[in-house]
């Protein structure tokens, strides 16, 4: 692998402050976040609730304006970045219509930028394919299990073959086998399409097993706690998790996330 590419930064975070302001008074929801992240990494962020996970990364997508400090998407303000689609963003919720096909679930965003009809069939075809649904385009949502519907909502994710794909716990509400399918599938696409990746998520398995970095954050204000650049091969079989450098790199957030909690 070019190991240039592996030093580009993509998401630069300078001393980035954000403070809501609410009824109750201010809530410092980041507190001087400094992070790089790099083409082709997939960085987790992981931290107890309240903890700016989400905040952070709706800053990245220009759905919140931090109040302080700087950030950067692809070189561009987040602003910017948004408006060349510079990333796409996956909820925890699939969030898909369930009037519409799985297929036209997906060519809605294409149909609104106003991509040829041929253009939306090929891309449509092509992410369904990326996230093993083929075959699954003329189907409902309610037609699909839940793990087949956060697939779908990927795959619409990816339809603008956006180089970031942000991912707000994904598979948060997933049972734990579907979750390690859906985990073993997502490392297959990153490989396959070498995207960089930010993802959330509450669980220390799913961080290590996922992530070439993985981000601890701690709550009131949320910070960053450590950053953790993982030991582990790009090629991960799902038993990487009873390796010794597996069990070493999740004690290691664990203790990140204690070592937050006991500041508060
Ligand atoms: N729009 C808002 N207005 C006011 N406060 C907010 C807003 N959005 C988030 N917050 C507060 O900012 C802090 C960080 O919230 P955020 O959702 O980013 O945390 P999180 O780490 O993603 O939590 P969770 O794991 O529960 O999703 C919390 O204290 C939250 O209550």
């Amino acid at each position: 692998m070019n190991t240039e590419s592996n030093t580009q930064p993509v998401i630069e975070a300078r001393q980035l402050d954000l403070v809501f302001q609410t009824n109750d008074g201010p809530v410092q929801a980041l507190k001087d976040v400094n992070l790089t992240v790099n083409k082709g990494d997939f960085v987790s962020f992981i931290g107890p609730s309240g903890c700016g996970k989400t905040t952070f990364l709706r800053c990245v997508a220009a759905l919140e304006t931090p109040t302080g400090g700087e950030l950067s998407v692809n070189g561009m303000t987040p602003d910017e970045a948004r408006r060349k689609r510079a990333y796409g963003y996956v909820f925890q919720a699939a969030g898909l219509y369930p009037w519409r096909t799985i297929a036209k679930n997906i060519k809605l965003p294409l149909e609104i930028m106003g991509y040829s009809r041929d253009e939306q069939e090929s891309r449509v075809r092509n992410v369904l394919e990326l996230v093993d649904l083929e075959g699954f385009g003329e189907k409902f949502p309610w037609q699909l299990s839940g793990g087949m519907q956060q697939r779908a909502s990927i795959a619409r994710a990816l339809a603008f073959d956006a180089d970031i794909l942000l991912m707000d716990e994904p598979f948060g509400a997933l049972d734990e086998i579907v979750r390690d399918h859906l985990n073993e599938q997502l490392l297959a696409l990153w490989t396959r399409t070498e995207k960089t990746i930010g993802f959330v998520t509450h669980s220390i398995p799913e961080a290590v097993y996922l992530s070439t970095r993985i981000v601890v954050m701690s709550p009131r204000p949320g910070r960053i706690t450590d950053i953790i650049d993982s030991p582990l091969p790009k090629e991960r079989p799902l038993d990487i998790r009873d390796t010794p450098e597996f069990i070493e790199v999740a004690h290691r957030v664990r203790e990140g996330l204690r070592a937050g909690h006991s500041d508060d």
